[in-house]
């Protein structure tokens, strides 16, 4: 990619090869990935286990370096930065969401939002007007242990977006969850990154939820193609 054909918003992912191991035991987790997920457009993931849709959300959210090719976030090459920069970058402009939450276990629900701009050094969204988009306000003084897995993915989803991220990657945020909780999560993530301006990115099996996302990509073998 050359700097002028560089997206200025979203994330780009350009011949992103993942390669571990060498010789007869290589495996190629990402196979000359291009990817462009707008700011605001969430794109589901779908395919098959061990087809590099982990290994995709690490390489685009400044986890894992890839072997090849360059991943731009918002214009910055996150592939040229150096490790302190690109631990910056992916404290301040990467959201999480997990299958679990992963939520503080000791924390209620807005001192989880609470902690995040005092691990960044910078303000963040109001938790309280973050708790009341995602539907949480009435259970904001709760801690994980006192709520559902469709509430506490609420809470994960509120708390990913507290730092203003361009990107929120989320990785099957409805494994534990009923199908109606499943849809209300999906539903909201769709929301959140619409209005926030958010580039997503959903790896998800369940084809359920994927009517809520703005795409849906598979990936086969390290590779990604448009869903027949
Ligand atoms: N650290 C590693 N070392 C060696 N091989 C790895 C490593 N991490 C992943 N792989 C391999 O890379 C390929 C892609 O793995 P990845 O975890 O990205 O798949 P996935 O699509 O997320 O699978 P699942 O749906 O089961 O979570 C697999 O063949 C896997 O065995």
């Amino acid at each position: 990619m050359t700097t002028s054909t560089i997206p200025t918003t979203g994330l780009a992912l350009s011949g992103v090869t993942l390669r571990f191991g060498d010789g007869d035991n290589t495996v190629v987790a990402l196979d000359d990935v291009n990817l462009h997920v707008a700011a605001g457009e969430l794109v589901a993931i779908v395919g098959p286990s061990g087809a590099g849709k982990s290994s995709l959300l690490a390489v685009a959210g400044g986890l894992t370096r890839p072997t090849t090719g360059v991943v731009t976030l918002a214009g910055i090459d996150v592939s040229a930065l150096p490790n302190r920069a690109l631990t910056r970058l992916r404290r301040e402009r990467v959201g999480f969401v997990f299958q679990s939450g992963n939520l503080v276990p000791a924390l209620t629900a807005r001192d989880q939002l609470r902690l995040v701009p005092k691990i960044t050094g910078r303000p963040g969204r109001d938790p309280d007007e973050l708790l009341g988009a995602v539907g949480m306000s009435h259970r904001a003084d709760r801690r994980p242990g006192q709520l559902s897995g469709g509430e506490r993915q609420r809470v994960g989803i509120a708390r990913a977006l507290v730092s203003r991220p361009a990107l929120l990657l989320v990785d099957e945020p409805t494994a534990a969850l009923d199908r109606t909780r499943s849809h209300e999560v999906v539903e909201l993530l769709a929301r959140e990154t619409h209005d926030a301006g958010v580039a997503g990115i959903m790896v998800t099996h369940d084809h359920d939820v994927l009517e809520h996302c703005d795409r849906t990509l598979e990936m086969v073998d390290g590779r990604l193609h448009a869903r027949g």
